[in-house]
């Protein structure tokens, strides 16, 4: 019953016990509490949680090698942990960062949306949007360091978190690329950039599919604070010190006040949202450039 009263993104306990059977399914743990804290600090395959120096705040390690691409494995991993978090009093804050170098996500996983069948994409794209609302509304201050590269659905989790501290290195760029690979990046996306750097800005950076390095990306407002690699990590735990230092409930009410209508426009429509990726993403010539995409990709190897 807590948790129903806790929640407020519709359908989060189930798509939560459908990655547990999956998990089950696959026939491995979903869980490894380890340290003498072991209560606090839990890991599942692809997400790493760790207690922060002060006890109040959590550090999300994404491990979905190469390249925390966001697979529907990683997402429904993820989802777990961060409701975790949610429901233990004792944490305010949490920092999310990559344990993959160069990296900090990939994005969706283009495997998930290539050559699959249309029950596979909607459950998929339910996966993205439960993603989305839980960390755009989340209760907890977000702070994401972001040690390397940050494309297209990596930006949009960034974007999500209250602070975006960015690594000054050449491979750390962010943006919402969707047009590059001849996808269009879905309303809400844009919300979440509109509400982060303004309107023309948006508008020239989602139709040339920008990437920003850090120096553009701090200037267009991207991103709050650009540092040197080796102190991503600890800029992050200052950053979040003095968000700490603002009263829980006057700050909270005070993020919802600002996100939540927002966040209401795709709540009201998430099944037609689901029908119209799926309708999207089904579309022979969006699979001809996805496919394209993936093969330059793999090209860029060899
Ligand atoms: C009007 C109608 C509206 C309807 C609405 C529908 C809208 C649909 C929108 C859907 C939204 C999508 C948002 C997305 O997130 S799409 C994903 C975009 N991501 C990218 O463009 C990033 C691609 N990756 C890279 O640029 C690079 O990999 C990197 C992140 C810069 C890292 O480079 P690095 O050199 O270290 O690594 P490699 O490139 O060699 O990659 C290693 C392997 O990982 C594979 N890979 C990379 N990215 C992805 C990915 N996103 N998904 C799956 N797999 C990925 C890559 O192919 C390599 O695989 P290999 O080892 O097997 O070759």
């Amino acid at each position: 019953m807590a948790l129903a009263v806790r929640m407020r993104v519709p359908c989060r306990a189930l798509l939560c016990a459908g990655a547990q059977l999956r998990g089950a399914a696959l026939g491995r743990p979903e869980w490894a509490a380890g340290g003498g804290d072991g209560a606090r600090r839990f890991a599942s395959l692809r997400v790493l949680v760790e207690p922060g120096a002060e006890g109040r705040v959590a550090v999300m390690k994404l491990k979905n090698p190469p390249v925390n691409s966001l697979s529907l494995d990683f997402l429904t991993e993820f989802l777990i942990s961060l409701e975790k978090l949610e429901n233990d009093k004792a944490f305010r804050g949490v920092v999310i960062t990559s344990d993959c170098p160069n990296v900090f996500s990939a994005g969706l996983d283009l495997r998930e949306m290539y050559g699959r069948n249309p029950g596979h994409y909607a459950e998929y794209w339910k996966a993205v949007q439960e993603l989305w609302l839980r960390l755009y509304l989340s209760n907890l201050v977000l702070v994401a360091a972001i040690n390397g590269s940050c494309p297209a659905g990596g930006c949009l989790m960034a974007l999500t978190s209250d602070v975006r501290i960015l690594s000054d290195s050449p491979k750390s760029v962010i943006g919402l690329n969707e047009t590059l690979l001849g996808i269009v990046a879905p309303f809400w996306f844009k919300d979440t950039l509109v509400n982060t750097i303004g309107h023309r800005a948006s508008e020239r950076a989602l139709q040339l599919g920008l990437l920003f390095p850090p120096a553009e990306a701090l200037q267009v407002g991207l991103v709050d604070h650009v540092v040197p690699e080796d102190q991503v990590q600890s800029m992050a735990l200052s950053v979040m010190a003095h968000w700490l230092a603002i009263p829980d409930h006057a700050r909270q009410l005070t993020k919802a006040m600002m996100r939540k209508a927002t966040a209401d426009r795709l709540i009201k429509q998430r099944e037609a949202d689901i029908q119209n990726f799926v309708s999207f993403i089904s579309r022979d010539s969006i699979q001809k450039s996805l496919q394209i995409y993936l093969e330059k990709l793999k090209q860029k190897k060899g």
